[in-house]
């Protein structure tokens, strides 16, 4: 094989490179992929900090798009060797219609995988998610599982409904002759909850405190624990997935991955607090300061609410029957699939996964004040 040097450079296209994890994906990808010799970053709405990568050493291109239209889509793709399809409606408070939710993530998955196989573009990376395995509507605890842990899942939210359809497209299509006639390698990879520089949701919840007086108050057990991986490592094995795929076809096609790291297995708000702590706010309570059938009955209401104001308001707060199903159901992978497929390693240690997310908290929320 010819060294780095002469390698052929290659061009790549990250969709939804604006969004939280993609941003993360763009940067590591101009760090660290040496090929790399176009980047393309294809998104509905373009961040302003584009601007500054342009001036490195690799062509950075920004494509305005939307991935439910296929003809955008497909002019994005043409040329590119390499795909990493992170665009997607991360919508689980009823923002959005469930038709808008399935056209996005699915109908722009199908987009995605038909402009792949119309240019001749070989090798596909989705951004699926831990959701499409669970949790599922009967709360069953997936315990340190790992991809082949036996799990009933059964979905009823538009979200992960959409996850799981779209990755179930992304895998059919491993094999698919594109134009030119080679096959084309898809994988797909599972995030459990991103934390990291850019977590809205983090964010929501400093502020929340913060008008609290400080204070944030507990509502599931310490003992529920839910998966959550550094947004750097998730990139990271972006990267790496998309560089190994064509070497490594065979094993890596059609395959499915956790994405894990050494974060602490805790409950969504000890977690949390593992950033909040540092910046000053406190959670309240070793045990819920509600009862279990109350917050039940709140999730419920705010559902009722949400659907008797929808003609007047869009009333969407964090609180609803699936938010509180998932954040009450323990779910934790163990796994070294990735490991073993393509030698993934996480690139930042949790240490240093937590000081750079209060450090973005902090300024983040410094400037919000
Ligand atoms: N945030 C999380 O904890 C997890 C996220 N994921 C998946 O990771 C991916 C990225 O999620 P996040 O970065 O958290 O979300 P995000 O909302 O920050 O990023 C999504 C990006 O996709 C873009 N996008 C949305 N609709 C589009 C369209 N029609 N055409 C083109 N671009 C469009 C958005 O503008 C945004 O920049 C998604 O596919 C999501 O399902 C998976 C597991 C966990
Ligand atoms: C918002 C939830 C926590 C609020 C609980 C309350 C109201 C009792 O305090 C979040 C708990 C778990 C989160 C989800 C989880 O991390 C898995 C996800 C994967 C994705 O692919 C998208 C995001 C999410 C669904 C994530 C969304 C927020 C939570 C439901």
């Amino acid at each position: 094989m010819a060294d780095s040097a002469q390698a052929q450079k290659l061009v790549y296209l990250v969709t939804g490179g604006c969004g939280f994890l993609g941003e993360h994906v763009v940067r590591m990808l101009l760090q660290r992929e040496p090929r790399l010799g176009e980047l393309r970053v294809f998104d509905r709405h373009l961040g302003p900090w584009l601007e500054e990568l342009k001036t490195g050493p690799v062509r950075v291109t920004a494509i305005q798009g939307d991935v439910t239209q296929a003809h955008e889509v497909a002019a994005a793709v043409a040329g590119a060797h390499v795909v990493i399809h992170t665009a997607g409606l991360v919508d689980v408070f009823g923002r959005a219609s469930p038709e808008t939710i399935h056209e996005v993530n699915v109908q722009g998955t199908r987009n995605v995988i038909e402009a792949c196989v119309q240019t001749g573009t070989r090798f596909l990376v989705y951004t699926s998610s831990m959701e499409v395995v669970g949790p599922n509507t009967k709360g069953h605890p997936f315990y340190r599982g790992n991809e082949d842990t036996p799990y009933e899942a059964v979905h009823s939210h538009p979200y992960p409904c959409s996850k799981a359809l779209a990755e179930w497209l992304v895998l059919e299509a491993n094999g698919r002759k594109v134009h030119g006639g080679l096959p084309l390698v898809t994988c797909a990879l599972r995030p459990t909850g991103i934390y990291g520089e850019g977590h809205q949701i983090m964010r929501d919840f400093y502020r929340q405190g913060l008008r609290l007086g400080g204070w944030l108050f507990r509502a599931i057990p310490a003992s529920v624990e839910h998966g959550r991986v550094y947004v750097g490592n998730v990139a990271w094995m972006h990267v790496l997935a998309a560089r190994e795929l064509e070497q490594r076809a065979a094993l890596m096609g059609g395959q499915v991955y956790f994405c894990y790291d050494g974060s602490p297995y805790k409950s969504y708000e000890d977690f949390n607090m593992e950033f909040l702590g540092p910046c000053g706010l406190r959670l309240v309570g070793t045990r819920p300061l509600l009862p279990y059938w109350l917050l039940v009955f709140l999730a419920a209401l705010n559902a009722l609410l949400q659907w008797l104001l929808r003609p007047l308001v869009l009333y969407a707060p964090l609180l609803n029957p699936y938010t509180l199903a998932v954040a009450n159901t323990t779910f934790t992978v163990s796994t070294d699939k990735a490991q073993r497929h393509f030698g993934y390693e996480p690139l930042f240690s949790w240490e240093d996964s937590r000081t750079r997310t209060i450090l973005w908290v902090q300024a983040a929320t410094g400037s919000a004040q």
